[in-house]
């Protein structure tokens, strides 16, 4: 692992490494943030999924995301949205290859190669985390769009490994839109069986489960009728009986500005969670 950019800001150090990842078999990148806290003690961490064409830098740079894990001492880990690098697939579209990862593990030829992104997030990037960082071993997810839906999708297949949960506009059903439509063809095939165990709303009404959900949805939002369908999720979970929260907000979109004005709220609905989870 290298160090590749550090900043201090609010007390704690905001970082991005370099590492040979060997379940995407290319260089990553992620970003990470260390509030004070961390000089004396393990915190819980929380993951951060971002969405089509962002790398590790936009919610670093765009969320403010570091002044509420300051406050609330919570470690941030922000991945890339993909596996990267020129002899990594690749496509000219923003929502298909690099950037645009959708968080699966990818069972077609060019893109099984190097697009396996679910494990990445699961299993990799943890072991790496807790390694290398002050960390208690207790962890929670969140994501934006196409980060939302991963988010969702890895919360919602591992109860046990995520204490909570929360996406601001999620793509909750990729399976039904375009954007999922598109990726899932060419990640995991035509068989669209082979989508279901990635797509949120299909997971709840096959029984999976989490103890509550946080969701965030601008009403301005371009992509909200077309691409993430939030009253999907909420149906789903209402004839589930899974808990939801899910939060509409008059003119705001699907842009960093959006996720700016609510952040704190999501920092701390874990915080609290992840907090009284390390006390059980
Ligand atoms: N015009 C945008 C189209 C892509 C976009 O809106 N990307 C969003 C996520 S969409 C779903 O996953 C995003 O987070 N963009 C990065 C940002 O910093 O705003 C474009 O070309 O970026």
């Amino acid at each position: 692992m290298e160090k590749v950019e550090s900043y201090y800001l609010y007390g704690g150090w905001q970082e991005v490494w370099s590492h040979s990842s060997e379940t995407l078999d290319c260089s990553m990148k992620f970003a990470i943030y260390l509030p004070e806290q961390a000089k004396e003690k393990k915190l819980p961490v929380l993951y951060y999924l971002s969405g089509l064409t962002c790398t590790e830098q936009n919610v670093m740079t765009k969320s403010g995301i570091q002044r509420y894990a300051s406050e609330q001492g919570v470690i941030i880990v922000m991945p890339d949205t993909s596996p990267r690098g020129e002899q990594v697939a690749d496509s000219p579209d923003y929502d298909l290859g690099q950037g645009a990862g959708f968080y699966v593990n990818a069972t077609q030829s060019p893109w099984n190669k190097h697009y396996q992104m679910y494990h990445y997030i699961l299993n990799e990037l943890p072991h790496l985390i807790e390694n290398n960082f002050p960390v208690t071993g207790k962890k929670s997810i969140m994501g934006h769009s196409m980060g939302g839906h991963g988010a969702l999708v890895l919360a919602l297949k591992n109860p046990e490994k995520y204490v909570s949960v929360s996406a601001f506009s999620p793509i909750v059903s990729p399976s039904s839109v375009a954007w999922g439509e598109k990726a899932f063809g060419h990640y995991l095939g035509e068989n669209k069986q082979d989508w279901k165990k990635y797509d949120a709303v299909n997971l709840i009404l096959e029984g999976n489960s989490v103890e509550h959900i946080l969701v965030d949805q601008g009403l301005a939002d371009n992509f909200y009728q077309s691409q993430l369908k939030t009253e999907l999720l909420e149906n789903a979970c209402k004839q589930m009986n899974v808990n939801i929260d899910v939060r509409y907000h008059q003119n705001y979109d699907h842009s960093y500005y959006f996720i700016a004005s609510f952040i704190e709220d999501h920092v701390r609905y874990h915080s609290e969670r992840l907090n009284a989870s390390l006390s059980q």
